[in-house]
């Protein structure tokens, strides 16, 4: 089921794989060639018992080592561009994915607001490409070829054959048991580790609350509390990997002198010769050593598939955006009819029949208690949330056929809680543009109220900031972000809360700009609790518990709101309401 719900997430990844497979192909030819080469050893020891020992001919012998230096320098030269080609495969991997994944990624957690699924999607990614440059990588290579040189060792001698391939699987077999039976506390301490990490990070996040309230104490207690809880786990995962290692270890040695032993036995009974022995012996080593790598280096293997699995099901989960025609830039005619709005992951609708009209040059103020709604349409507006029914027009067109980047841009969203990047003012006012237009910095900052305080900054505009805001204060942060809004001038303008953090004179250049917004045609939509906020807006929309309770202009709204307000109180008083 899992894996039909991310079949196309996997496909692309299929794709990715298959853009390199010329890469893939040279590094199987080099394998091919390397364990051909790997002969060379054996040969040699073939050659030195049984004709230089027994000839003694010092030229043959020099010959054979010269022979030999050379062999075993085309080995180093195509092993080490194996390695220099799988580290391109990654290279190329990783390229062709990062941004594709990372697209994914934001669209992720634009809809879940989930921080989890970033940190495990480039985490997948980066497993993915580490295990590309692993020797485990290039040992899948050489594995085929270890039943070749088995094969050379029963043409030795069956016995000796037979001896490497029980050899052979018993590490294997080893190697499985060991797998199954720490697979469950693999996970449970990989998960609990996990969940580790992540309350680590949140504390970090909020360690100005940790301090300022006095939490520290029972925050790294929590902590420790589920840290102590993964010990065991780990420890048994721990001891567990220190059993296979010695048993492998032991094994593998055990291996060695068994095929010296049954070598020697059988050089005894005249069955075998003695350079025939050393030969096996070498042989055993190399046909091995890509099996013993595989089972040393399981983990990152098995970490490489995870990656997979869920960099699969990210991708499925938010596929390639279609390209769609390049629409001309709107004008600011927005049709919002019968809103319907369930947030992600949940099953109640937040917003339930919304229905309103906004003509270029009109500003709406939308208000209504905590909940009611007001983030959730600014969600919807900007088309970072789906919508479940009714539909959003702008300019006669639905959210979704336009280019998401191009609707961004003719947009401009100041978010309840402002998030800044890092960079510098200038970069993040003009939405982290490579070739920022100064003069539309300079104009959207002048228009927020923000020039002359940015001015005042030791480095003006190129003030490098850190998301948190780093040296701005909350009414700056706030006016770098209604300068943000501004930046190329967009059709729509939809304000979340943009007086929550401004004084007076912040408070009037907003609604400056709301007026100037308004004279130059453009439509804005201010979602508030404060009536400072909704000075300039001729229509005024009220929700409550995800509905819309009025709408109509602002004054004869508010007027409504009031007499209502006032019959309220009055039969309250008068025993008259429950
Ligand atoms: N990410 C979310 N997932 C699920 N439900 C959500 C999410 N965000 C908000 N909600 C729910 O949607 C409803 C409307 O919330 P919303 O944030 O839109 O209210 P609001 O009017 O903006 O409130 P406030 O004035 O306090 O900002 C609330 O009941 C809230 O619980």
């Amino acid at each position: 089921m899992r894996s039909a719900a991310s079949a196309s997430g996997l496909d692309e990844l299929r794709a990715a794989r298959s853009a390199v497979r010329g890469l893939l192909l040279s590094v199987f030819v080099f394998s091919l060639v390397l364990n051909l080469l790997a002969f060379t050893g054996p040969i040699f020891m073939l050659q030195v018992y049984d004709r230089v020992l027994g000839s003694g001919s010092e030229e043959t012998l020099a010959a054979l080592l010269a022979l030999v230096a050379f062999l075993f320098l085309m080995m180093g030269v195509l092993d080490h561009a194996r390695g220099r080609i799988m580290a391109r495969v990654a290279e190329q991997v990783q390229d062709r994915l990062e941004t594709r994944v990372l697209g994914a990624m934001l669209r992720a957690g634009a809809v879940s607001g989930e921080r989890g699924w970033a940190d495990g999607a480039l985490h997948s990614l980066d497993s993915l490409r580490r295990v590309l440059t692993l020797p485990v990588f290039l040992a899948v290579f050489d594995v085929v070829w270890t039943p070749a040189l088995l094969a050379a060792m029963f043409v030795f001698h069956p016995w000796m054959g037979a001896l490497a391939l029980s050899g052979g699987l018993a590490l294997v077999a080893v190697s499985l048991l060991n797998h199954v039976r720490t697979r469950k506390t693999a996970q449970s301490a990989g998960a609990l580790a996990e969940a580790g990490r992540r309350d680590a990070e949140h504390l970090y996040d909020a360690a100005e609350t940790v301090a300022a309230l006095g939490m520290s104490g029972s925050a790294l207690a929590r902590w420790r509390a589920r840290s102590t809880a993964a010990m065991p786990a780990l420890r048994a995962m721990s001891d567990r990997a220190g059993l296979h290692g010695a048993v492998t270890r032991a094994l593998r040695m055990f291996l060695q002198s068994a095929m010296l032993g049954l070598g020697a036995l059988l050089v005894l009974r005249g069955e075998l010769t003695a350079g025939a022995m050393v030969a096996s012996a070498i042989l055993m080593g190399r046909a091995l050593a890509p099996i013993e790598l595989m089972i040393g280096q399981w983990e990152p293997v098995m970490q490489a598939r995870r990656s997979w699995s869920a960099l699969g099901a990210l991708l499925a989960a938010h596929p390639p955006q279609p390209p769609r025609i390049a629409l001309p830039r709107p004008d600011a005619v927005l049709d919002v009819h019968h809103l319907t709005l369930v947030p992600p992951g949940e099953t109640h609708a937040t917003l339930r029949l919304v229905s309103f009209k906004l003509q270029p040059g009109q500003a709406m103020g939308v208000i209504g208690p905590s909940g009611a709604g007001k983030t959730t349409l600014a969600r919807a507006l900007t088309g970072v949330w789906p919508i479940a029914g009714g539909h959003i027009r702008l300019d006669g067109a639905a959210l979704d056929q336009y280019d998401p980047d191009a609707l961004g841009r003719a947009m401009g969203y100041l978010p309840q809680r402002v998030a800044l990047f890092d960079g510098t003012i200038a970069e993040n006012i003009a939405r982290l543009d490579a070739t920022p237009d100064a003069a539309a910095v300079v104009a959207a900052a002048r228009k927020a109220a923000a020039h002359d305080m940015i001015l005042k900054l030791p480095q003006g505009y190129d003030t490098r900031l850190s998301a948190a805001g780093g040296c701005l204060s909350g009414g700056q942060m706030q006016r770098v972000g209604l300068a943000r809004a501004l930046y190329g001038d967009p059709v729509l303008l939809i304000l979340d809360e943009p007086n929550a953090n401004l004084d007076n004179d912040g408070s009037e250049a907003l609604n400056a700009a709301i007026r100037e917004m308004k004279a130059a045609g453009k439509a804005v939509i201010v979602l508030a609790h404060r009536p400072g906020a909704i000075m300039e807006c001729d229509l005024l929309m009220v929700l409550d518990g995800g509905v819309r309770t009025a709408l109509g202009p602002r004054d004869s709204v508010l007027e409504h709101m009031v007499t209502n307000h006032t019959q309220l109180a009055t039969a309250t008083r008068q025993g008259g309401l429950v």
